[in-house]
């Protein structure tokens, strides 16, 4: 019989985090408690200033939370504290961060704006632009790989901007707002394929979004208000992975 993997690629416990002393003090995150398992894409929504931002940076690692408990594939990596020295390591390790604005290097050609990544992680330069060229084959934009950022339609750099967030096959994919630039034909596109990463990786994908055009793509949504999670429901046992 297969196994049934349960354990969740991002597991947050009881997450708080404020800004500020005294009276400018600001609980942007209280007392958040949220899983993504494998293969799972959830949608992180609420109205501005509720905290979508601040989770999902201390999720990555770019924020520290004021307290409480962070665990990435199987790894406590904050427990009121960091348990990590290196967190610039343990980034390039397990995360992939996709932004709303493709950010490429505008001096570099698709395949270098992925393989940089690689570059980075330790690849030989040849092993770094093979994965690249394979990355951006998979995300079907592999006939503009010579081209440059300049050149590239607002689909076709998000699609290099992703391969460049899968580059170093993360667990864990991070999407801030990553279909805000496109119109809904071209968002569902990504959304397509963020579902397609999400299985073919058992990854665990986590994407900031206002756009009520892409909701039915999610398996879950966690909607944040002033800092809480409205809705805790537990994820769809059929996109669980057997
Ligand atoms: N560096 C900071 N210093 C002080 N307060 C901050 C800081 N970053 C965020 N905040 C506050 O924390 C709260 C949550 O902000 P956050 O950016 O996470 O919201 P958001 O839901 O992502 O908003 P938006 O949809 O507008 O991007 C807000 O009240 C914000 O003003």
């Amino acid at each position: 019989m297969a196994e049934v993997n349960l354990q969740p690629v991002v597991r947050v416990e009881h997450l708080s985090k404020s800004f500020g002393e005294g009276t400018a003090r600001v609980e942007a995150l209280r007392d958040i408690n949220m899983e993504v398992f494998p293969g799972q894409v959830v949608g992180l929504m609420g109205p501005s200033g509720s905290g979508k931002t601040t989770l999902l940076h201390c999720i990555a690692c770019i924020l520290e939370p004021s307290s409480g408990r962070l665990t990435l594939d199987g790894d406590t990596v904050y427990d009121g504290h960091w348990l990590k020295a290196d967190l610039r390591r343990l980034r390039l390790d397990k995360i992939g961060f996709i932004f709303q604005y493709p950010n490429l290097l505008p001096f570099l050609d698709g395949t270098d704006n992925v393989a940089v990544v690689l570059d980075l992680a330790g690849y030989s330069s040849g092993a770094a632009r093979k994965r690249a060229m394979e990355l951006l084959e998979y995300l079907e934009v592999g006939h503009r790989k010579h081209a440059m950022p300049r050149q590239l339609s607002g689909g076709e750099a998000q699609r290099v901007a992703i391969a460049r967030a899968l580059a170093n096959r993360p667990r864990i994919i991070l999407a801030d707002e990553p279909t805000a630039p496109l119109d809904s034909a071209r968002a569902r596109i990504v959304m397509d394929l963020l579902r397609r990463i999400a299985v073919d990786q058992q990854a665990a994908i986590i994407v900031v979004t206002h756009d009520e055009m892409i909701l039915d793509r999610f398996d879950h949504i966690f909607r944040l208000r002033d800092g809480r999670l409205e809705t805790e429901a537990a994820p769809k046992a059929a996109a669980l992975p057997v």
